[in-house]
């Protein structure tokens, strides 16, 4: 029966009622009340002077109003009970409704991240406080902390609750630390550092010092025009010093794209930038994916399917050069087929025959014309036999039209969209004089990076000598020099069981077959800071005996000794990862030698030699691990707000792409992917033959007599590549074709394959969204707006030229679009051209009508294609493929040297991933992040009772 109001009056006040005195106590009566009862002021005669309340009222009304709240409410009403976690809290999660982890995560197995939500490394006891989202990417989200032990901000990235993106992101931490310990101790080389790492609420957090914005945030700040030359040159530069340091330690970053580097802003000293994001490397020789790198960086290789190494960032790495210079993605193809057409287009050439002949995808792309197809070349001078398919034919073959994509600038060769940059002076006669050499500097280094052959492709250390680079003068093309050849390629995981029955794949080794030395080049600028001899190209198997003797730091240079590679199967069960240091340690995959190392005699796993870090050896697919049920779900709702797809943060797009791409992969997981047909040695023995010859130099040594400085390519040229035994180069002089087939209208700018595609127009049919034009928040307008934290970021950057001369200093002029609007100059500033907007053209349509055939719409930038590698692993072996239940999910957890294959892992309430990854880093020697904060820098984890962390 409900209580009527007399009623209740005459019961009395309800037991919870404040009585009038607390109630309407004034504010200053309470405040009187504490002060007077806290004895430290009674002690220093606060209290007397506390009736005074000036100085409360002094304060602005919200912060007299609510200083001290919940005491003040306290005080007003004693049965006031205040209860945080009643409190409504700021999600910064999306979606963030709480599904998976005992409502801790949401569908995406993502945690529910929320401003002021502490994430603590439970065996520190550091905290770090939410505070905004940088990011929500393929492996989880990277939130903007407050650590208060350090009063300083960090970037902390909780990767997904599930055992696929743990595990690659167990890899994450595993290189990052190696990178950052022993080959960039001292923090010198552009690679991100890492703080900490710690497991909550299961979920793998890693924490970064904090950067800023990426490079393509950089580009879009200016309406997607190109940076000034000096600073392409510094950032290339800058980028290149870690490229070095990353082919040192035979990491390949594999997503090397605008998005992945940061801006340093660093007041009263040099700016810079930072590459980030490992989660998707690997190490060269133990390559396991197949689908990788975001699809305009994606290296011709890659996509046709062809064993790759550190190559494959060079390739990125020209792409990303071209686009601070041009401000546009290089090759925004729609499609792979799209991407390649274009690269054929714009490089000139092709990939060369054998490269053509070995890779497994090369028939979704090319046409085998017998022989030597009339009128088709490699780009090394050589007639092919393979020609790109029209795109009728692949209409014919798939019943549907490959994907164009739009073009945004003029169709042509790679060095006449540098030339005649920024497009509105078609006439490169027009370019200033003294852009010239820089201009030539740059199209010739380009010519070593976006480099069919990738044994051909500049090293990053060849490339760092090139006169781009160093500023000196630009006298001709480029000769780098001979670099010993450090790792052959591993053929990507072929092999299903490996002869000695161990699991070579599982454990992410690629079986490297053959009787190759490898040793450390005599010219790796950059030995590992380390005491011992390390693995630091680790990878590649070598033959029992070849291994070298000079026993040093430059010795044990990342080889496997085939030989001794010991991989065991026993069924005693795992044995975790056995990585044993020569040094009395377990590191990671650090062994002086390898040929003294102990020889453990049980379990399941592989024990790896010098130069192999441990955790990678996961082989981590997560086809492997992801259980049956897991969901890898990511509707574009999750992943349209934060970075990963906004404008605002850079690899926009990538998310749905990334997703798409989990998403088949999962699916491949469950169907079982062929693996790659040819067997290792074939591949092998081919590299020797190729780069271990005279390699790199031969390749430039030859031809290059025609190039001409100073010349920039007419409109009769054809290849604007210096042509082996050709004396062309870029010689005016358009006689100097040689035969080779004379593009339709390179001077007017029209495609070599010309697809009857206006360069405005989509081709596209497909109903099905092409995540490359999937950028919801994209709009002029967002690339428009001001952001004033860019620009205080860059306002503060110095740049420096080659001789550490600042070339840049104090404050740099915002950057406000009055800056550059209307000027057609190339800025003295940061951005050199203006934008298509600012160029004169109206908004919407751009019609370059002096180019005849290009027409541009600048409302159609590309949208971002931060396509995310695929993992999906070539791997037939059902060992290794969970199979639908927990348990082979466990079984093949335990092959991978995971903890007790007796306790299941628990998938999601459980600690299991937690206790695996400390395992994991315990056995692999990742002390560093938690060093000074731990007895002895071992990790241990910060486990309950109940296997659960006690919040
Ligand atoms: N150290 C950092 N400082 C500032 N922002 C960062 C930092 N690390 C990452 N971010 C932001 O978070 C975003 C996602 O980070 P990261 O690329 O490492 O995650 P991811 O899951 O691999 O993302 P993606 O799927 O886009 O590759 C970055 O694009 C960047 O904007």
């Amino acid at each position: 029966m409900e209580e009527t109001g007399r009623e209740r009056k005459a019961a009395g006040p309800p037991p919870w009622a404040p009585t009038k005195s607390t109630v309407f106590r004034s504010y200053a009566a309470a405040v009187v009340g504490d002060r007077a009862e806290a004895p430290s002021a009674r002690g220093n005669g606060v209290a007397a002077r506390s009736s005074n309340l000036r100085a409360v009222r002094k304060r602005p009304i919200v912060a007299r109003l609510t200083r001290d709240i919940v005491q003040t409410f306290e005080k007003c009403n004693p049965e006031f009970n205040y209860v945080d976690s009643l409190n409504p809290k700021h999600f910064l999660t999306t979606p963030a409704v709480p599904v998976h982890n005992d409502g801790l995560d949401n569908a995406n197995s993502d945690l529910i991240l929320y401003v002021n939500l502490e994430l603590v490394n439970k065996k520190s006891d550091r905290r770090y406080i939410v505070e905004e989202m940088l990011g929500q990417g393929t492996f989880g989200q990277v939130a903007k902390c407050w650590d208060a032990e350090t009063n300083s901000y960090v970037a902390v990235k909780v990767i997904k609750n599930q055992p696929a993106f743990y595990q690659q992101a167990i890899m994450e931490v595993s290189l990052l630390s190696m990178l950052n310990d022993k080959f960039d101790p001292d923090d010198q080389h552009h690679i991100v550092r890492m703080l900490d790492f710690f497991p909550w609420k299961n979920h793998l957090c890693i924490t970064f010092e904090m950067l800023g914005h990426n490079l393509y945030e950089l580009l879009k700040k200016n309406n997607l025009r190109g940076l000034q030359l000096q600073f392409v040159r510094t950032f290339s530069r800058q980028i290149l010093d870690a490229l070095i340091v990353m082919k040192g330690a035979g990491i390949i970053h594999c997503d090397l794209k605008p998005e992945n580097i940061l801006i340093t802003p660093k007041v009263n000293s040099a700016a810079g930038v930072k590459v980030i994001d490992f989660g998707s490397a690997c190490m060269e020789g133990k390559t396991i994916y197949s689908y990788i790198q975001s699809r305009y960086y994606r290296s011709p290789e890659v996509l046709l399917g062809y064993p790759y190494t550190t190559a494959i960032d060079m390739w990125s790495f020209g792409c990303i050069v071209a686009e601070l210079y041009i401000g546009l993605p290089l090759f925004p193809g729609a499609s792979e087929y799209d991407v390649l057409s274009r690269m054929i287009e714009m490089v000139g050439g092709q990939p060369p025959d054998d490269l053509l002949r070995e890779a497994k995808n090369t028939r979704k792309f090319f046409k085998h014309a017998g022989s030597i197809y009339p009128g088709n070349e490699a780009h090394d001078g050589l007639r092919s036999s393979y020609r790109i398919l029209t795109e009728d034919e692949v209409e014919a073959r798939d019943s549907k039209k490959p994907k164009i994509g739009k073009w945004y600038f003029p169709r042509g060769r790679l060095d006449r969209l540098i030339f005649s940059y920024p497009w509105k002076n078609l006439n490169e006669g027009n370019l200033p004089e003294a852009e010239k050499e820089d201009c030539l500097a740059l199209v010739d280094f380009l010519r070593g990076l976006v480099e069919f052959d990738p044994n051909k492709r500049w090293s990053p250390l060849q490339a760092s000598y090139h006169p781009f680079i160093t500023g000196e003068a630009f006298t001709g093309p480029y000769e780098p020099f001979r670099e010993t050849p450090v790792i052959p390629v591993g053929r990507a995981a072929t092999v299903d069981h490996n002869p000695g029955g161990g699991h070579w794949l599982a454990a992410g080794l690629s079986p490297q077959v053959g009787s190759i030395n490898r040793s450390l080049p005599f010219n790796n600028v950059f030995p590992p800071k380390m005491p011992f001899s390390y693995g630091s190209s680790c990878g590649s198997f070598s033959s029992r005996g070849s291994f070298n003797d000079n026993v040093g730091p430059a010795s044990s240079y990342g080889s496997y000794d085939v030989n001794n590679v010991n991989m065991y199967h026993s069924p005693l069960g795992p044995s975790g990862f056995n990585l044993q240091s020569q040094a009395g340690g377990t590191f990671l995959g650090f062994s002086p030698d390898i040929r003294r190392r102990p020889h453990l005699s049980h379990g399941v796993g592989i024990r790896l030699s010098p130069g192999g870090p441990g955790p990678m050896s996961l082989g981590a697919s997560p086809s492997q691990f992801t259980p049956p049920n897991s969901q890898t779900q990511m509707p574009a709702s999750a992943t349209a707000k934060y970075v990963a797809t906004s404008p605002a943060r850079g690899s926009h797009g990538s998310s749905l792409g990334k997703a798409a791409v989990v998403g088949q992969y999962n699916r491949r997981r469950n169907l079982g992917h062929p693996p790659m047909s040819m067997p290792p040695h074939e591949y092998t023995s081919q590299l020797i033959q190729g780069p271990h010859g005279d390699g790199v130099s031969s390749a430039f040594a030859r031809g290059h007599s025609g190039y001409s400085y100073g010349a920039l390519p007419n409109s009769g040229h054809y290849n604007w590549r210096p042509q082996i035994g050709v004396s062309t180069g870029l010689s005016t002089n358009s006689s100097s074709n040689h035969g080779y087939v004379q593009p339709s209208g390179y001077n007017d700018f029209r495609p070599l394959h010309s697809s009857n595609v206006p360069a405005d127009t989509s081709t596209s049919t497909s109903s099905v969204p092409d995540p490359a034009d999937w950028d919801p928040n994209y709009s002029d307008e967002s690339l428009l707006q001001e952001d004033n934290s860019l620009s205080a970021e860059l306002g503060s950057v110095h740049l420096r030229d080659a001789s550490g001369r600042t070339i840049q200093s104090g404050r740099l002029p915002n950057i406000q679009s009055h800056d550059i609007a209307g000027s057609n100059q190339r800025n003295d500033f940061l951005f050199h051209a203006p934008s298509l907007r600012e160029s004169g053209h109206s908004t919407g349509h751009v019609n370059y009508d002096s180019y005849n055939h290009a027409n541009y719409s600048q409302r159609n930038f590309p949208g971002r294609h931060g396509q995310p590698f695929q993992r999906y692993n070539h791997m037939n072996s059902t060992s290794i493929r969970p199979t639908g239940n927990l348990q082979n999910v466990q079984s093949a957890w335990s092959k991978y040297g995971m903890p007790d294959s007796t306790s299941p892992p628990r998938m999601v309430e459980g600690m299991p991933w937690e206790e695996a990854l400390v395992t994991l880093l315990q056995q692999a020697g990742c002390r560093r992040p938690l060093e000074g904060r731990t007895s002895g820098g071992s990790f241990s984890p910060c486990l309950g009772s109940g296997g659960m962390p006690s919040n």
